[in-house]
């Protein structure tokens, strides 16, 4: 028996890389796993066993630290944000959304810009204050005036060893032009036209963890449907961790940080210590999954 990690899934086969000799064994999944609806994932740690030199089976898989559906990948550490600075317009209120889905997930988030050629020197500065922003609640953001810039590209990947990384964002927001520019041997295709086609391909589609500076990235970018957020809205400042940490200092055990007495929050807020949108947007998010309608799951 060996451990390993799932590099590739292709048409029921999977591609594990060896925890000794780091060389790639082809595995299939025992008939087991199938009766009981656990699908192998590229990113599980596995027990397999090979009894030839190439072909083997998956034995067990190990507990994932998380999951996500688009692409199918399980054991991401951080989630690259690409971010477009215009085209479609930038908003704080769904950086904000993308940034509490990944927390949720237990990703660590990295803010790309993108297109960053699209805007003048007065709108890049004001990128730049905002950069300043989120540095300071303590996410890496990764800004230049030039897309993809030999220097901006450096930086990215210097994220990127030792950890399993996937670019994430909204559609048009230019996840597979920069997974390309990581990955020049990629060639995803990009645009609208193959967006459309993408969607049909998603289920075949090959999912694979490329090493890249010492790191994985996954070949295929994600999007996430941040309307399903998963959480209580009395949960939520967990989630933006400069209010988590304030929060040791509020008066109230579970103060929410809206009309509490004595909270801790608020007067930094008022004195520019956090960034008023990432308030804002706290507020309208909190009223937003207050109003939801309770959801009934099936038990399964
Ligand atoms: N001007 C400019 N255009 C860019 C840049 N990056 C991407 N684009 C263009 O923006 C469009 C969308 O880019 P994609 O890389 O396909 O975006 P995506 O996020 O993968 O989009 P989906 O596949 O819809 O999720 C394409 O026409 C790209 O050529 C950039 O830095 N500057
Ligand atoms: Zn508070």
């Amino acid at each position: 028996m060996s451990e390993g990690q799932i590099r590739q899934s292709l048409s029921g086969f999977y591609d594990v890389a060896d925890d000794q000799d780091g060389k790639i064994y082809r595995t299939r999944a025992r008939g087991n796993f199938r009766k009981r609806k656990i699908t192998p994932l590229v990113g599980d740690h596995v027990t397999y066993e090979s009894s030839t030199a190439t072909e083997g089976y998956i034995l067990a898989i190990h507990p994932r630290r998380n999951s996500l559906v688009r692409p199918p990948v399980a054991n991401v550490d951080q989630g690259v944000v690409a971010s477009a600075v215009a085209q479609p317009e930038f908003s704080t209120n769904l950086l904000d959304r993308q940034l509490i889905a990944l927390e949720v997930a237990n990703i660590d988030p990295i803010i790309y810009f993108t297109k960053t050629d699209l805007i003048s020197d007065d709108q890049f500065a004001k990128f730049e204050t905002l950069a300043q922003g989120y540095r300071s609640i303590g996410y890496p953001v990764l800004l230049s005036r030039e897309p993809f810039s030999p220097n901006g590209l450096a930086d990215l990947k210097r994220h990127f060893k030792g950890k399993e990384t996937v670019i994430m964002g909204q559609t048009g927001a230019g996840k597979s032009t920069l997974l390309n520019h990581v990955s020049p041997d990629l060639n995803l295709a990009t645009g609208e036209i193959s967006t459309a086609l993408n969607r049909g391909r998603h289920t075949t589609r090959k999912v694979g963890l490329l090493e890249i500076a010492d790191g994985l990235v996954a070949d295929t970018p994600g999007f996430s449907s941040y309307e399903t957020l998963d959480i209580e809205a009395k949960d939520l400042a967990d989630y933006f961790p400069e209010f988590r940490r304030a929060a040791v200092d509020c008066k109230f055990r579970g103060c929410v940080h809206i009309n509490e007495p004595g909270c801790a929050v608020k007067p930094l807020v008022a004195d520019g210590t956090f960034m008023q949108s990432r308030y804002d947007n706290y507020l309208q998010l909190y009223q937003l999954i207050k109003d939801k309608k309770p959801v009934y799951k099936k038990k399964k």
